[in-house]
């Protein structure tokens, strides 16, 4: 058994929309195929990885170093010792060597994507859902029903509060009970009618999460947050630089109401100081480390390993990036949910075609892998790359 080939492509997921911090028109995402020389079922196993939206395509990075570590690998050195599937900690320290710490943006995202290719070659090698094989590993008991939540409310030319609106009824419709929308690229009293218009249209029926990415210093973090008070909020989210950790640990003393953060921390060591040093609150806020952007699940495993250390309950988790990798990671292991974006960074994101959404909540369908095949316009594009 062994990998035969690493393969990337860069795909635009190019759109108009905005946050506080960056516009989308140059989005790109790699998108990593393993193929190995198994055959399951009839079919050559090849797993399918890609990064999240937000930061571009590494696609230079895994061709010019991490493919290579893992292709010049003794292959029996990538695999388990019962010698019967791969061992993805042992393809991460591959793909690692040589490799000096801090630093993290962005080999790992490339590590990370690469990551998700190797669990979902490995699931499918054992023929089981990947969210199963983790729970089984853990000894624990999986839960298909996964919490979800819809992503979106970005600033794009011509959207005005009435737009903002009709999209987020448009989640409402589609089974979501919490919806999220960016702040912090307008003015305050702006983002504030903002907000008063998406709470108007969802009423009693669903939940607002505010997102200003990272966009504020410490003097407009707090006049927001003396703003956002005013409201019933689900979470106010990445407030100043992700790793500015004084700053978020000041927020808290004018933000009782639940805060999140993460997405742009990209190792344990960095979650590490998140706890460590950002005054976040283990009974109220969120964690949001999104594993195709920070080294994958290897790597994220390590970070569930210190939440654990500081006290925190995986519940708390709710990753960044819309994919069905988390999916798995949060059904098998215990997160709280998963972000969704219902209308934005197609095909990538989202869930299998079955797969609806009622009262917040998807039942991971019982798909071999990660269940990318179950998801049609997804597996054209990722069987394109490799078959
Ligand atoms: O707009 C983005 O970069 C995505 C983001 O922050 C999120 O999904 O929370
Ligand atoms: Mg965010």
């Amino acid at each position: 058994m062994r990998i035969i080939d690493v393969r990337e492509v860069t795909k635009p997921i190019a759109s108009p929309i905005r946050n506080a911090y960056i516009d989308f028109s140059k989005m790109t995402a790699s998108l990593v195929a393993v193929v190995t020389d198994v055959v399951r079922d009839g079919r050559r196993v090849v797993g399918y990885g890609f990064n999240s939206n937000g930061r571009y395509g590494p696609g230079g990075l895994i061709r010019e170093r991490f493919r290579d570590r893992i292709l010049e690998a003794e292959p029996a050195g990538l695999m388990n010792d019962a010698g019967t599937s791969l061992d993805p900690h042992r393809i991460w320290a591959a793909m690692m060597q040589n490799e000096k710490p801090g630093g993290h943006g962005e080999r790992s995202v490339a590590v990370g994507t690469i990551d998700m290719a190797i669990w979902d070659a490995v699931a499918k090698i054992e023929g089981k859902p990947l969210f199963r094989l983790l729970a089984e590993r853990e000894q624990r008991e999986a839960d298909p029903r996964v919490f979800v939540y819809a992503a979106g409310g970005y600033y794009y030319p011509g959207k005005d509060n009435g737009a903002l609106r009709k999209e987020m009824r448009s989640y409402l419709d589609r089974g979501y009970t919490v919806v999220k929308m960016k702040i912090g690229g307008a003015s305050i009293e702006d983002d504030r009618g903002r907000i008063e218009s998406v709470l108007e249209e969802i009423g009693s029926e669903a939940r607002l999460a505010v997102d200003a990415n990272g966009r504020f210093d410490l003097e407009t973090g707090i006049a927001y947050a003396k703003m956002l008070r005013d409201y019933p909020l689900f979470w106010y989210e990445e407030i100043g630089d992700p790793l500015d950790y004084a700053l978020q640990a000041a927020i808290s003393e004018f933000y009782d109401a639940p805060m999140a953060t993460g997405e742009n921390l990209f190792s344990h060591q960095d979650a590490r100081n998140l706890l460590r040093y950002g005054g976040m609150r283990a009974d109220r806020d969120f964690l949001q480390f999104d594993c195709a952007l920070s080294y994958g699940l290897v790597e994220y495993l390590r970070t569930l390993d210190i939440l654990r250390q500081f006290g925190w309950s995986r519940s708390r988790c709710i990753p960044h990036g819309g994919h069905q990798m988390s999916l798995n990671i949060a059904a098998g292991l215990g997160l709280g949910g998963n972000e969704s974006y219902p209308d934005l960074f197609q095909p990538y994101g989202g869930f299998p075609d079955t797969v609806k959404v009622i009262d917040g909540h998807i039942t991971m369908p019982e798909l071999p892998g990660i269940g990318f095949e179950g998801k049609s316009d997804l597996i054209k594009v990722m069987r394109a790359l490799a078959d």
